[in-house]
């Protein structure tokens, strides 16, 4: 019997090509069960748990299949829901697939935030993560207003403390990056039912949040779409959901990019227009010398070996996508770390440290 490739639609991905497992010194990683022969496919899933494409590219990427063309702005626009489209077959699949209500929260937030001209700063200076229990806080104050808020709407006759609570809310600047992918978090939890549990399952970053402002913005962007969107969806829009994948992404996102330009197709040399997160592809450990390439072909991330692996190997992605190949040790290290938070142990970098080679 030859071995089965997983579909991975809603689970850790198990295969008879390979296993999680825990390794000595960096979490889970994924092993090899048998010798795979090279070009081997070994993973191909297209299961979003939320994504979000950069303000500054919102024209220039197709919603539904993320194709990029050097900043070409596509013709075919939902300009109400602010999507585009590069062809309309991406158009029917992206509105078939959508629930109905979430067609109208996509029209209330795209009001809102036409409404409320705010010019975001991109220049981060403040590296200072809030605490664990500084994040707690943050979410308990944010849920007594929520509270309030999901009251205001749902009772005939809300109280003024009620009230004010919505109005707040109403009149709050959410960041669009950030409340376009938590609304995509919580249709895609209305799509798929167990994304919930299958996210609480990747790696987890106690500490997911740039700085404090970053911490304010998710907990407004809550309370924005609190405030504004279908009835219908209020039940779906939970802290447990915006903060499990909110607390995952910083350790399992993958940049959407251009596929066109140099390095690795899909990863490396090209331009990153927004990111998302792969649960069942998020369970490749990264290694400076990797043993897999993978691609994007529209919302399908594909993993195939690049070479002969024997039973036993950890199976790894490059999450520098390419780069690594002309980088020193230090360099890479100092990237995985800025940019990924972690001290590689891969054993290229293991063996540098040790006898002091790239
Ligand atoms: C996408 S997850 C990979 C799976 C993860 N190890 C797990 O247990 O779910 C990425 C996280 O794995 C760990 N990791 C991946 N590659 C590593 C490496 N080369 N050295 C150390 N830690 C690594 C880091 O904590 C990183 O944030």
């Amino acid at each position: 019997m030859s071995p089965s490739l997983p579909t991975a639609s809603n689970a850790r991905p198990t295969s008879s090509f390979f296993e999680v497992r825990t390794t000595a010194t960096s979490g889970r990683g994924v092993f090899a069960l048998i010798d795979i022969p090279r070009d081997t496919l070994l993973l191909e899933t297209s299961l979003v748990a939320a994504s979000a494409i950069y303000k500054p590219y919102a024209k220039e990427v197709c919603a539904q299949c993320f194709s990029y063309d050097r900043g070409v702005l596509w013709k075919i626009r939902d300009n109400a829901r602010s999507v585009v489209f590069c062809s309309e077959s991406c158009q029917t699949n992206w509105t078939t697939d959508m629930p109905p209500a979430a067609l109208v929260a996509r029209e209330e937030v795209q009001n809102l935030l036409a409404r409320k001209q705010k010019l975001w700063d991109t220049e981060i200076e403040d590296f200072s993560k809030p605490s664990p229990e500084a994040i707690d806080k943050a979410w308990t104050a944010a849920e007594d207003k929520a509270t309030l808020i999901r009251a205001a709407r749902s009772i005939p006759s809300p109280t003024k403390a009620q009230l004010k609570a919505l109005r707040q809310a109403q009149s709050l600047h959410p960041d669009p990056d950030t409340i376009w992918f938590l609304l995509d978090a919580v249709i895609q939890s209305i799509r798929q039912h167990d994304i919930v549990e299958v996210t609480a399952d990747l790696a987890a970053d106690s500490q997911a949040f740039i700085n404090a402002d970053d911490l304010n913005l998710h907990v407004d962007a809550y309370l924005s779409l609190l405030s504004i969107i279908p009835h219908k969806l209020l039940p779906h829009i939970q802290p447990s959901l915006l903060r499990t994948i909110q607390s995952r992404t910083t350790h399992n996102s993958f940049g959407l990019r251009s596929l066109d330009e140099g390095g690795e197709l899909g990863t490396a040399g090209s331009e990153c227009f927004g990111f998302g997160v792969w649960p069942a592809a998020s369970y490749w450990n990264h290694s400076c010398k990797p043993n897999l390439t993978k691609q994007r072909n529209g919302r399908t991330w594909k993993f195939w070996t690049s070479r002969d692996i024997r039973a036993g190997e950890e199976l790894c992605i490059s999450y520098l996508g390419g780069d690594e190949r002309d980088m020193d040790t230090a360099e890479r290290r100092e990237k995985l770390t800025r940019i990924w938070g972690f001290e590689c142990q891969c054993e290229r970098c293991s063996r540098s440290a040790t006898v002091g080679q790239s």
